[in-house]
């Protein structure tokens, strides 16, 4: 799992994310008859694809844009559970599998989310970045919340500076610490992530989302790293100087973002704690999953 999940190593230890290959967008926003046309392959597992499924759930894109969850598989790949966690597009076992149905043919990795054409066969888009942006704007004619705009113009360049600060030092950052291969590396990281959290924490004391009042797709990249800190980050990828709890602004952020109706039912941490701590071997090669702290127990999670 690791050669699959895991880093790429450059010489000086720094873990460094492969570039997402497919990157296609749609040239008109996808019209009511393309209805099951489009699917969306995620896990709950991966905080990536677990931000298209926030904004799945928010523009109430329910079967119109069918969704298939992958899990870890013991060969190291995104596998398909018949039963639970079926492909519901094409049957297969591994999501590989389709990837490798591509028109355009497919070497690299199959990695979750992917935004798959049913019709051409092909993959869309597989940067969760993009495929959030597509769903917020390009899938209205679809979308039960159409209204629901998580990235408005006005916004634009504010979400930039925080996307910006957010993925290299908290989104990535997480992984930088987790996935360093020397000292210097994991000081440098380690240094970064609680900077940056410092910064987000300073700003919500007098801010209740990253651009203001409302929710923005900012907040939906950044949540997703935060729900699995506590429980995952903090113990398994040494982001060890402090809790999320400690943070009390920015866990409170998260807990209100948790809150807001259908959220929650996308966030699994049972998954995530099997995801995390049975698949990245090497980390934790006796596949021991810690007792979940007692800042990330539902009932906790939703308290004002
Ligand atoms: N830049 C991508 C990253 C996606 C990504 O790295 N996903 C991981 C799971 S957390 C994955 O599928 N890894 C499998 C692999 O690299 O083979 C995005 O944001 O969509």
């Amino acid at each position: 799992m690791m050669q699959q999940l895991a880093p790429r190593d450059s010489g000086d230890g720094t873990y460094r994310r492969p570039e997402s290959q497919f990157r296609g967008r749609f040239e008109e926003p996808v019209s009511v008859e393309h209805a099951g046309r489009y699917h969306l392959y995620a896990s709950p597992v991966c905080p990536w694809a677990h931000r298209a499924l926030i904004v799945h759930s928010l523009k109430g894109l329910g079967s119109a844009v069918p969704i298939s969850l992958a899990l870890p598989g013991k060969s190291g790949l995104w596998e398909f559970e018949a039963g639970r966690y079926p492909d519901k597009a094409h049957n297969c076992s591994r999501l590989i599998d389709v990837y490798r149905m591509n028109s355009g043919g497919f070497q690299g990795r199959a990695t979750v989310p992917m935004l798959w054409d049913r019709v051409r066969k092909a993959v869309v888009n597989n940067e969760s970045a993009d495929i959030i942006a597509m769903l917020n704007s390009d899938f209205n004619a679809l979308a039960e919340n159409q209204h629901l705009d998580l990235a408005p113009a006005s916004l634009g360049q504010e979400m930039d500076r925080w996307n910006q600060l957010v993925y290299a030092n908290i989104n990535n950052g997480v992984y930088r610490c987790g996935f360093a291969q020397s000292q210097n590396a994991y000081d440098h990281a380690v240094h970064n992530l609680f900077s940056a959290l410092e910064t987000v924490e300073k700003h919500l004391q007098c801010s209740r989302f990253l651009c203001g009042d409302s929710l923005t797709l900012a907040d939906i990249r950044l949540f997703t790293t935060l729900y699995r800190f506590d429980a995952v980050y903090h113990i398994l990828f040494k982001c060890s100087k402090r809790k999320l709890s400690e943070f009390s602004n920015l866990y409170g952020y998260m807990r209100q973002i948790y809150q807001i109706p259908g959220v929650s039912s996308t966030c699994n941490l049972p998954s995530i704690m099997d995801g995390y701590y049975g698949a990245l071997f090497p980390l934790n090669p006796g596949g021991i999953q810690p007792a979940i702290p007692s800042s990330m127990e539902p009932k906790v999670l939703y308290n004002q």
